[in-house]
């Protein structure tokens, strides 16, 4: 399912049609991203997927506006936090925002053409995957942040990420939030849990996840 909101005076039937063909481009992308994170967990390839409710998941797209700021050390575009979603596929413009949290200090995401760049908390320095894609998705493709704590069991940890401003440049970037129905129960994948490894997390509904988020409960 594609969402749309906030799409203010914009031409809504060409962004939707765009934004249609946009997402069919990346479900076999995130299909194939999915398995290989599954199978870094040692389980099957849908066992991921599974866990985030199979084909409903909800595609959101935002798009991200960063004016020039004349005082950028002064400024952020976005501040520190982390994407609820549980994977989101980040496009953005050739203008240097993004970093990323690691050991104390905050890293550039650098921007590659026609690349996908795959950030995975915890395993961020041996994990740190530039990926060419080809001609499958035309520009480049940054898929960070994936929100695994839950469903890892705490193995995968969500990327702390934020963005800064340019002095002379506007800066664009359209994520996709891949994100489970509301009512969708998610918890850590059974076959993670065991005596050595008891559950970290409860198991609950999607929006009660984000409800706690949002008013900073604990989870
Ligand atoms: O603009 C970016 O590169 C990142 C945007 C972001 O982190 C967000 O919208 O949650
Ligand atoms: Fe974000």
């Amino acid at each position: 399912m594609l969402l749309y909101f906030g799409l203010g005076h914009m031409n809504t039937c060409l962004i939707i049609e765009t934004n249609e063909q946009y997402t069919q481009s990346l479900i076999p992308v995130a299909d194939k991203l999915l398995g290989l994170l599954s199978r870094g967990l040692g389980l099957e390839d849908g066992e991921v997927k599974q866990g985030l409710s199979c084909d409903d998941l909800f595609y959101m797209l935002k798009i991200n506006y960063y004016p020039a700021c004349p005082c950028p050390e002064l400024d952020l575009g976005l501040g520190p936090h982390t994407d609820m979603s549980s994977i989101t596929i980040l496009v953005p413009n050739e203008v240097q925002g993004l970093q990323v949290f690691k050991d104390d200090h905050w890293y550039d995401v650098a921007y590659i053409p026609n690349a996908l760049i795959v950030l995975i908390g915890d395993q961020i320095e041996v994990n740190f995957h530039w990926i060419k894609f080809g001609n499958r998705i035309h520009g480049s493709v940054q898929l960070v942040l994936l929100c695994w704590q839950i469903l890892s069991n705490g193995k995968y940890k969500s990327v702390y990420h934020r963005t800064t401003v340019n002095k002379e440049k506007t800066r664009m970037s359209w994520p996709m939030f891949l994100e489970p129905p509301p009512e969708f129960e998610v918890g850590p994948i059974p076959k993670l849990i065991n005596q050595d490894n008891p559950s970290k997390f409860k198991t609950k509904k999607y929006k009660d996840f984000v409800d706690c988020k949002l008013n900073k409960l604990p989870q």
